[in-house]
C-alpha cells in the first residue's frame, strides 16, 4: 500500500465574478487556484503559506469538496480503493467525507460562504468544523452535542452510550474537563473553545483534517499549547493535516513539508528544513525574510516585498511573481515557469531556481 493519502493533480478552481467598467458589466472567471499538483502522505502535516488572497483556503475547501473544483483530480487513497473526490457523487462522496474534517478560523467573508457550505454539507452528512473560537460554536448546543455532531450527522454511531463514550474519550484527550461537557460554549475561553473544535474535528477519527488559520486568533502561549496538542493527536491517531497559516514560525513547528502559494499557483514545495534553510524561489525567500532572525548576526540577504499581491483577474503574464521579484529577467514575462522537481521531494516553479542561492548557512559561511 502506498503511503500517499491525497494526490492533487492539476487542480483549478474558478469563480465567476462580476466586474464593472464605466457602463459595462461583465462576468469574468477568477482563477483562485490554477493548475496545482501536490500530494499529502498518511499522518503528515503539510503547511500551506502565502499572502492573503493567494488561494490557500480555496485549496483546502476544494480538497474536501466543500466547493467543486473546476478542473483536475483529487485522489483520496483509502485502505481499500482510490476515490477521485473531485468527481465523486452520492454514496461515494458521503462515505469519503466521513474520513475528512475541517477546522476553520476567521474572517467575515469566509464565514458567510462557509455558512452556506455548512448547510449543504450537513445535508450530505459531512461534519464541518469552524474554528473561530468566538463565533464558530453553536451557542445553543452543549459541548457534548457539539463534539458528538459529526458522529450523529454521518450516521457513524447511533447508540447514545457508544457516542457518549467516544465523546468523553476524545474530550479527555483534548484536555477538556469532563464536567464541562454539559455546559454551553459561551462559558469558555478562546483556547478552551479551540480544544472543543479539535475534539469535534477528530471525534470520527478522520484520516485528514484541514486546519485553516486555526491558531492565528490565539495568544502566543495558547497557540503553543494547541500546536502541541495537534502534534500529539497526530502521533496517536495518524491523522494528516493541511495546516494553513500566515505565521511561518507556527507552520515550521507543525509541518513535515511546506507549500508556498502565490496568486493561485504553488511556487515551491519541500520538506520543512529544506524550504526554510535552502529556499529556491525568490517569493519563499521574501516570506522568510520577514521572520525575525534568532541570530541577528547570521548573514542572510533579506529582501523586502514591495507592493501588493496582484488580483488573480489581472495576473501578470509568465511568472506571476515577476512584477515584485528583484531577480526578474525578460524570460520571466515571456514564459510561465514549469513546476519541476529540482532535488528529491523539492519542487519549484522558477526559471532560474538553480541560479539562486538563498541558503542561510552558506551566507553565514561566506562572511
Ligand atoms: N466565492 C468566491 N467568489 C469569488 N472570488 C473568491 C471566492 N472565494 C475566494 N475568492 C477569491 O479567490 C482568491 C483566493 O482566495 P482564498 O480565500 O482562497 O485566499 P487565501 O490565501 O486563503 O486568503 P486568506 O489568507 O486571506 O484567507 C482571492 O482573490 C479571493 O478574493
Amino acid at each position: 500500500m502506498t503511503d500517499t493519502l491525497i494526490e492533487v493533480r492539476n487542480l483549478s478552481v474558478r469563480f465567476p465574478v462580476t466586474t464593472r467598467k464605466l457602463f459595462r458589466t461583465e462576468v469574468r472567471e477568477l482563477a483562485a487556484v490554477d493548475d496545482v499538483s501536490f500530494d499529502i502522505k498518511r499522518g503528515e502535516t503539510v503547511g500551506l503559506v502565502g499572502e492573503s488572497g493567494s488561494g490557500k483556503t480555496t485549496v483546502g475547501r476544494a480538497i474536501l469538496r466543500a466547493i467543486d473544483p473546476s478542473d483536475g483530480e483529487v485522489i483520496f487513497h483509502t485502505h481499500t480503493r482510490d476515490v477521485d473526490v473531485a468527481h465523486a457523487e452520492g454514496e461515494d462522496l458521503r462515505r469519503f467525507r466521513t474520513h475528512m474534517n475541517m477546522i476553520f478560523a476567521e474572517g467575515p467573508v469566509q464565514l458567510s460562504s462557509m455558512a452556506q457550505d455548512r448547510l449543504r454539507l450537513f445535508r450530505s452528512r459531512m461534519s464541518l468544523v469552524f474554528q473561530d473560537p468566538y463565533s464558530s460554536l453553536n451557542p445553543r448546543m452543549t459541548v457534548r452535542d457539539i463534539i458528538a455532531e459529526p458522529l450523529v450527522a454521518s450516521g457513524m454511531m447511533k447508540n447514545r452510550a457508544e457516542i457518549d463514550a467516544r465523546v468523553r474519550e476524545i474530550a479527555a484527550r483534548c484536555k477538556l474537563n469532563l464536567e464541562h461537557l454539559r455546559r454551553f460554549p459561551h462559558a469558555f475561553s478562546g483556547g478552551q473553545r479551540q480544544r472543543i473544535c479539535i475534539a469535534r474535528a477528530l471525534v470520527s477519527r478522520p484520516d485528514f483534517v484541514v486546519c485553516d488559520e486555526s491558531v492565528s486568533a490565539l495568544d502566543v502561549s495558547i497557540q503553543a499549547e494547541i500546536v502541541n496538542l495537534l502534534k500529539d493527536l497526530q502521533d496517536e491517531m495518524g491523522v494528516a493535516f493541511l495546516f494553513i497559516a500566515h505565521d511561518l514560525s507556527v507552520v515550521a513547528q507543525m509541518s513535515h513539508r511546506v507549500a508556498v502559494m502565490y496568486v493561485g499557483k504553488f511556487v515551491e514545495y519541500a520538506p520543512t528544513d529544506r524550504l526554510f534553510f535552502t529556499p529556491r524561489h525568490p517569493y519563499t525567500h521574501a516570506l522568510l525574510s520577514a521572520i525575525p532572525q534568532a541570530d541577528p548576526d547570521a548573514a542572510f540577504d533579506p529582501i523586502k516585498l514591495e507592493g501588493e499581491i496582484p488580483n488573480p483577474l489581472d495576473a501578470p503574464s509568465g511568472c506571476r511573481f515577476r512584477t515584485r521579484c528583484p531577480h526578474a529577467r525578460p524570460e520571466c514575462a515571456a514564459r510561465e515557469p514549469d513546476w519541476r522537481e529540482i532535488a528529491p521531494d523539492h519542487y519549484v516553479a522558477c526559471h532560474f531556481a538553480e541560479a539562486f542561492d538563498f541558503t542561510r548557512a552558506q551566507a553565514k559561511a561566506a562572511e
